[in-house]
């Protein structure tokens, strides 16, 4: 592997499920010792492509390469190179931490001192070592994910993927998880990381790619993100005159996306900046329409993601 060679590219990827064009031409790269965030609302494609990258399912065209190789053409060699995350865990009964380990430890042919080796440092790293006698299904989510995390980096992979993660930790064990993340990508791996949330992921990735309906919107890092989206802004208002009517007029505008209505109270996203703005007031008091309450809210990673993906979520 040379330094500057990717660990993760995808190339053209595609996968059709009968009617359903899940991935549709998807290409991105991850270095090593970076973080990529691959974020998309449910249903987007995230875990298909990630399936494929793990060998687990095959790209109906293009590819997709670990290390250099071909998941298609050089699936076993790419599994040792690659530890896969699912969203979803597996309940074993009457298994303990350090057996659970050491079962995908022998599973991934490790033998002897190379096996101790492998269980303790992936025990340490995941702070698990003072569990390792406890039964799984024991355990708090948040050590089922470290435990998840453990299995995943038992055989050393240079390749990270991992499928939501953080879907369903308290915030605690978020801040944790993302700190083992960043300490993997220190270690050289390259991580492909995927959650709903894009700003669960901003602080630890190098890169971010936003994914909808099968197709990747955007990628880069979350400065060249926000500099390619045009300003708008989240407004909340209070109406004194009839809501509906309200609602009707704003519905019409061209400037105005996902309007939100309870009773008086409305929260619209704006796409403009403040002079926009200052025109969308002085509009609405012209038609007629009585403001009494006009706020405006900086862009944050949410109503970027948002943005992006132009309220087409499914
Ligand atoms: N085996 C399958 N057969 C048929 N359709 C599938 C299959 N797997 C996924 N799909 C469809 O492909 C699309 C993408 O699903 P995918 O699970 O990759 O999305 P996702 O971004 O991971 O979403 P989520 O966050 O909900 O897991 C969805 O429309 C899904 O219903």
């Amino acid at each position: 592997m040379t330094a500057d060679r990717p660990l993760i590219e995808l190339r053209g990827l595609h996968r059709v499920f009968g009617d359903t064009h899940a991935v549709r031409g998807v290409s991105f790269e991850v270095g090593p010792g970076e973080v990529f965030g691959y974020i998309g609302p449910n249903g987007a494609g995230k875990t298909t492509s990630m399936r494929i990258l793990a060998t687990l399912d095959e790209p109906t065209a293009g590819d997709a390469y670990v290390d250099g190789l071909s998941v298609t053409e050089d699936p076993d060699r790419v599994r040792r190179r690659l530890g896969f995350m699912p969203d979803y865990y597996g309940a074993y009964r009457d298994v303990n931490v350090k057996e659970y380990l050491d079962f995908f430890a022998r599973s991934y042919g490790l033998r002897g001192d190379d096996r101790r080796r492998a269980l303790a440092y992936a025990m340490d790293f995941t702070g698990l070592d003072k569990l390792a006698y406890k039964p799984m299904d024991g355990l708090s989510k948040g050590m089922k994910q470290r435990l998840a995390l453990g299995r995943t980096m038992i055989h050393d992979p240079a390749v990270m993927v991992l499928d939501e993660p953080a879907a369903g930790l308290d915030p605690r064990a978020r801040i944790e998880l993302r700190e083992m993340i960043s300490r993997l990508a220190q270690l050289g791996k390259a991580v492909l990381i995927s959650s709903h949330i894009l700003t669960e992921l901003a602080a630890i990735c190098h890169k971010i790619g936003i994914l909808e309906q099968g197709q990747l919107l955007a990628v880069g890092s979350v400065e060249e993100i926000s500099r390619q989206a045009r300003p708008h802004s989240m407004i909340t208002l209070k109406i004194l005159s009839d809501p509906q009517a309200a609602e009707a007029w704003l519905r019409d505008r061209k400037d105005v996306e996902h309007i939100e209505q309870v009773e008086q109270r409305f929260t619209l996203r704006h796409a403009g900046d403040d002079a926009a703005r200052a025109d969308l007031l002085a509009a609405m008091v012209e038609y007629g329409i009585r403001v009494a309450e006009f706020r405006s809210q900086e862009t944050s990673l949410e109503d970027l993601f948002l943005h992006v993906t132009e309220g087409r979520v499914q």
